[in-house]
């Protein structure tokens, strides 16, 4: 079975294989392999999700409009624009749905945090 990771070979160890990096599609073949790839992709997303949601809060807390009405379209934009250099497969349409998802769910958080206090 071949390692679906791209062969780095800058790295120090010989025959290692860059597990950061995006894998190769067509070197997984089975669905369990690619779930198990999946569920660990899905746990480091969810650690960055919930520290991107923190950050988000921090705005909100010290925006003058924060919330729903600060919401900023152009930060959105340049947001989108610099993440879809990471990823081309997904492209900047695919990546602005899924931002605005994120974006939102942030500040949804961040009421839900202030109307507790
Ligand atoms: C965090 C901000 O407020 C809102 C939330 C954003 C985000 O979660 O990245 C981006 C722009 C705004 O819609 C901001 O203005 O930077």
């Amino acid at each position: 079975m071949s390692c679906p990771f791209p062969y780095d070979g800058r790295m120090e160890r010989r025959g290692s294989h860059d597990h950061a990096a995006t894998p190769d599609p067509e070197k997984i073949t089975t669905v369990a392999e690619a779930r198990e790839l999946i569920d660990a992709v899905d746990a480091q997303l969810a650690v960055l999700l919930e520290r991107r949601a923190a950050l988000s809060a921090a705005v909100q807390r010290l925006k003058p409009v924060g919330g729903y009405p600060g919401r900023s379209p152009g930060r959105e934009r340049e947001i989108v624009e610099a993440m879809s250099a990471h990823a081309p497969r997904l492209g900047p349409e695919r990546l602005a749905l899924i931002m605005s998802a994120v974006i939102e769910a942030g500040l949804d958080a961040a009421a839900e945090d202030r109307s507790r206090a």
